[in-house]
């Protein structure tokens, strides 16, 4: 953290002091790195895949154990690194210490202490712990790490063991020996109770964390998964208290970041007190997910797509997100917030803005969040006019009746919070200028998805024209990037039937993910919890974007709530207000989520 202080390591001769880590990023790109701030067995499966990546690079390559010395351009750093025969690691020489718990280790190596804060929650259970397995599973967590689970409830290591124990899973596609990997991966998480605003408390947690780190090079990442009213004093203690002294400390940040433009601004302000903007990890699981992630290789490792990508053939875009179920259980947090902000200024602004961001001069994650800045700042702020707002209401069906948002007992009766919202808008740049870009999301709808829809502009002259009949809307291409579920990228194109006859129909050129990569799809939080232990950034959200973001979204969240603007009711289970049919419709837009070809 940014004063790095922690009485109860004891110091250690072999202080390293680095606030990023490993050489390469899992995604074939140089960063500013630390090499001996990342266990041995991560750099190595870093270098390799690099070297695979880059047989031309000067970058260390690894031939099987063996390697001569060689030097590692390291960015950022002055000074070239040597490898010593048999690994990388850092300059510093070997060194074998006796440490606090009496074993013999070398103060060269290092290790990474995961603290999951708010543990007996719902997040940490559902996400946080299972993504760990897996990463440990898919052998991706660094050889020498230990996971402590941190909240108020009481609790003993075992029972911590035992609530994780029940929401791990194994790969589908790879069983082998995981109940064996279970208990391997459950003995090396441990529980420690403590209040989040006690100094006292985070530093036992230090200690403990002191002597599994057993002298070795210490990084630590704290998760916050906690009700964001807390995260400051956590923060604050566990920077005055727990954080490291020889290697890096991180601290991962959940959603929600604030409100609106002031209360995120007054969080960043609180967490600067004691954080460096590199040490926050602002998630947004949506940046995680493998399709959103897809979107920029789509784009721009494909001579086909992005000459398309402009205003020139795009005539819109449109982010849909909807669920079959409503807020059971999380009506108390939802009713703060409200489907704008929980879904609309974040997943789906962030998917908007690596849609439209320009070419980014490298894949470098800096590179990569200027240029989503750049959009973000030159689009419209949201006016009234172009958002519609919904709420579910009970509904009855088959038997079953599915309860309104306002029969959640933590929500107020006469709560105007939205479940659903619909909205257009608009970047002011040479590449989009007038292409509407419309937002869709809900609650307690007809069915579970996420996906991008771009509809293309109309073939000019299209000597076909006649076998459409009047509605040209039909034969507009369209590509369809299915986030989930059952992820897959399709183009609908116009197509003979086959035989004597010409008749068009329009088929889907289609990349279904189940049918073509037999390999499971990872959850969004195993790429970004291995993203912030490697120091990787890109798919974290920087302060500046952030307020970008808000400054979207504020005047017009405060002008729903300064008139008190009604929202338009519809039954659980169904395809949302009316409303947003009528928005799109002032757009020359149809929504191609409900058409008879979706
Ligand atoms: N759950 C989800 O699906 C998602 C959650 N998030 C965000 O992640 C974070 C964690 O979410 P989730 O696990 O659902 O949250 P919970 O409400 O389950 O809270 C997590 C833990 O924090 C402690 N806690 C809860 N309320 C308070 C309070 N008022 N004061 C002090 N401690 C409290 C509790 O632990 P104890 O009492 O043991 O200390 C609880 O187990 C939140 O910021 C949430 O907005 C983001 C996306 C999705
Ligand atoms: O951040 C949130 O996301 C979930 C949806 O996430 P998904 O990965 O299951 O699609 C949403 O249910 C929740 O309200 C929101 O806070």
């Amino acid at each position: 953290m940014a004063t790095l202080s922690s009485p109860h390591c004891p110091s250690s001769s072999y202080c390293y002091s680095s606030s990023s880590s490993s050489s390469e990023s899992r995604y074939g790109h140089p960063r500013l790195v630390k090499i001996s701030s990342i266990s041995k067995r991560l750099a190595q499966k870093t270098l390799s895949r690099h070297a695979q990546k880059n047989p031309n690079s000067n970058v260390v390559r690894m031939q099987g154990g063996s390697m001569a010395t060689k030097t590692i351009p390291i960015e950022g750093d002055s000074t070239p690194l040597k490898t010593p025969k048999d690994g990388l690691f850092s300059a510093t020489s070997w060194q074998e210490s006796s440490d606090l718990s009496g074993f013999n280790v070398r103060k060269d190596e290092s290790t990474v202490s995961i603290t999951v804060v708010g543990a007996s929650g719902d997040l940490a259970k559902k996400k946080i712990f299972p993504a760990l397995f897996a990463l440990y599973y898919e052998d991706f967590l660094p050889k020498h790490f230990t996971i402590y689970g941190y909240a108020r409830s009481k609790m003993t290591d075992e029972e911590l063991r035992n609530m994780v124990s029940k929401t791990l899973t194994c790969r589908i596609d790879k069983r082998e020996n995981c109940g064996e990997k279970m208990e391997e991966f459950l003995k090396r998480c441990f529980y420690h109770s403590g209040q989040y605003d006690s100094l006292k408390n985070f530093a036992e947690l230090g200690k403990k964390l002191c002597q599994h780190e057993a002298g070795r090079i210490a990084n630590r990442l704290f998760y916050l998964s906690i009700p964001p009213n807390i995260f400051i004093d956590a923060v604050r203690c566990a920077s005055s208290s727990a954080s490291s002294t020889s290697g890096w400390t991180r601290v991962i940040v959940e959603k929600p970041f604030g409100r609106d433009s002031e209360s995120s601004a007054a969080l960043t302000r609180g967490l600067k007190q004691y954080l460096k903007e590199e040490q926050i990890f602002r998630i947004d699981h949506y940046l995680g997910k493998e399709l959103v992630e897809n979107l920029s290789v789509l784009r721009f490792s494909n001579l086909i797509f992005e000459p398309l990508w402009s205003r020139q053939y795009i005539r819109n875009v449109q982010l849909i997100f909807s669920e079959d179920f409503g807020t059971e259980g999380r009506g108390g947090y939802f009713d703060h917030y409200g489907i704008i902000r929980d879904i609309m200024q974040n997943h789906l602004l962030q998917i908007l803005a690596l849609f439209a961001m320009e070419t980014p001069i490298s894949l470098d994650a800096e590179d990569i969040r200027n240029e989503k800045v750049k959009v973000l700042r030159s689009m419209r702020p949201l006016k009234l006019s172009d958002v519609i707002i919904g709420q579910y209401k009970s509904h009855t069906r088959g038997g079953v009746t599915y309860p309104g948002y306002t029969d959640d007992k933590t929500v107020p009766k006469d709560s105007l919070t939205p479940t659903f919202a619909a909205a257009a808008l608009f970047i002011d740049n040479a590449r989009w200028d007038g292409v509407p870009f419309l937002m869709k999301a809900g609650k307690a709808l007809h069915t579970r998805r996420a996906e991008i829809r771009v509809q293309f502009r109309h073939v000019p002259g299209n000597l076909y024209n006649r076998n459409f009949g009047t509605d040209l809307d039909q034969a507009t291409n369209e590509l369809v990037i299915r986030v989930q579920p059952d992820e897959a990228i399709y183009l609908k194109i116009n197509n003979k039937v086959p035989g004597l006859g010409m008749r068009l129909d329009r088929s889907n050129l289609n990349l279904h993910y189940a049918a073509r990569y037999s390999k499971e799809i990872p959850d969004a939080y195993e790429r970004l919890l291995l993203d912030a232990i490697e120091g990787e950034r890109r798919l974290f959200i920087r302060s500046d974007e952030l307020d970008a973001a808000w400054a979207l979204f504020t005047p017009l969240l405060k002008e729903l709530e300064k008139k008190k603007v009604h929202p338009e009711y519809y039954p659980y289970g169904s395809r949302g207000p009316i409303g947003a049919h009528y928005l799109a419709a002032r757009y020359n837009v149809r929504w191609g989520d409900l058409g008879l070809d979706q």
